[in-house]
């Protein structure tokens, strides 16, 4: 290994903080010197289109990518949910980290809750996911695309576009803008996306030496986890473009998996699956992310009641 590890970031705040944790992680545990690599990726240039009309996830990653391909950094750190769900030939997905807090953040200066919303108000938010859901629980809601890094979206709310926004908690605290969330969503009630709140790193499946190091930064229960999330994101062939909701939690030995699927016309009901397993091996773990969706593509099959 060089003398220097470089970890590829994104540009946003949230993704250096995200970089700049796992490089102390790095250099405490490893006695490294680590440097970052800051790149601007399409995701982050295109701010006028929701994303999942434009290509969805992967434009978050590419660029990162590329600079592994160059060797012009060593690993990349990503938001997991951001992360593609079939990496391309040649990169592995080397770790996942001890997950955040997985939920969804209401953040609204007037109102404590979605329940307090008046009639219509207007909520910002750009994830698919978060809208079918959303527009479940609450039909009357004018529901208004929300976009950029997490302190474009706050100050937009700021500015009275919205009456309350909807974020993921973890990138909140991340930033240390905790104070800004008024109340969590429970998790059944408004399920998280796949991979929310924990931290993947990449890197070329031809550094075994680093991909073997890093396996050690593996959190074994966040790992199976996310892998069951991410397994139905898979087979249903998920992308951002998809209103799919996964999430999975641990009680005792069991892997309790929560998942909500819609369509973006809101043309049906929500479609919710919830599976269980004793999980103790990545096999098992995907098992019940497949098993999951195949619950999900047999009701979403059966004619509407
Ligand atoms: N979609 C962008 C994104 N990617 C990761 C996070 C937050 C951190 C995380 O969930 O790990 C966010 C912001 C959000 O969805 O509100």
């Amino acid at each position: 290994m060089s003398e220097i590890l470089r970890i590829a970031t994104r540009k946003s705040r949230l993704a250096l903080w995200q970089a700049e944790h796992v490089k102390a992680l790095i250099e405490r545990e490893w006695g490294v010197a680590v440097e970052l690599v800051p790149l601007s990726t399409r995701g982050d240039e295109i701010l006028d289109r929701s994303l999942s009309k434009v290509g969805g996830k992967g434009l978050f990653v590419k660029e990162l990518e590329w600079a592994l391909e160059r060797g012009e950094a060593d690993l990349a750190v990503h938001s997991l949910k951001d992360v593609p769900m079939a990496l391309p030939e040649g990169f592995t997905l080397a770790c996942v980290m001890e997950r955040e807090d997985p939920r969804d953040a209401w953040v609204s200066p007037q109102y404590e809750s979605l329940d307090a919303l008046p009639l219509g108000a207007r909520v910002g938010t750009s994830s698919l996911r978060r809208t079918v859901q959303l527009k479940a629980l609450r039909p009357d809601l004018e529901i208004l695309p929300l976009r950029g890094n997490l302190d474009t979206r706050l100050r937009k709310l700021d500015e009275g576009g919205f009456e309350a926004i909807v974020l993921a908690a973890a990138g909140l605290m991340r930033l240390g803008l905790s104070e800004r969330i008024r109340s969590r969503f429970e998790l059944q009630t408004l399920i998280p996306c796949a991979g929310q709140g924990a931290l993947g790193i990449e890197v070329r499946s031809d550094r075994a030496e680093l991909v073997e190091r890093l396996a050690g930064f593996n959190h074994r229960p966040t790992l199976l986890a996310c892998l069951a999330e991410r397994e139905v994101s898979r087979q249903l062939g998920g992308s951002c473009s998809m209103p799919l909701a996964a999430h999975a939690v641990w009680q005792g030995d069991q892997l309790v998996l929560d998942t909500a699927l819609g369509d973006e016309a809101l043309a049906h009901p929500l479609l919710r699956a919830r599976l269980q397993g004793a999980v103790q091996s990545p096999e098992a773990a995907e098992a019940l992310g497949a098993a999951a969706a195949q619950r999900l593509r047999d009701l979403g099959s059966r004619p509407a009641e």
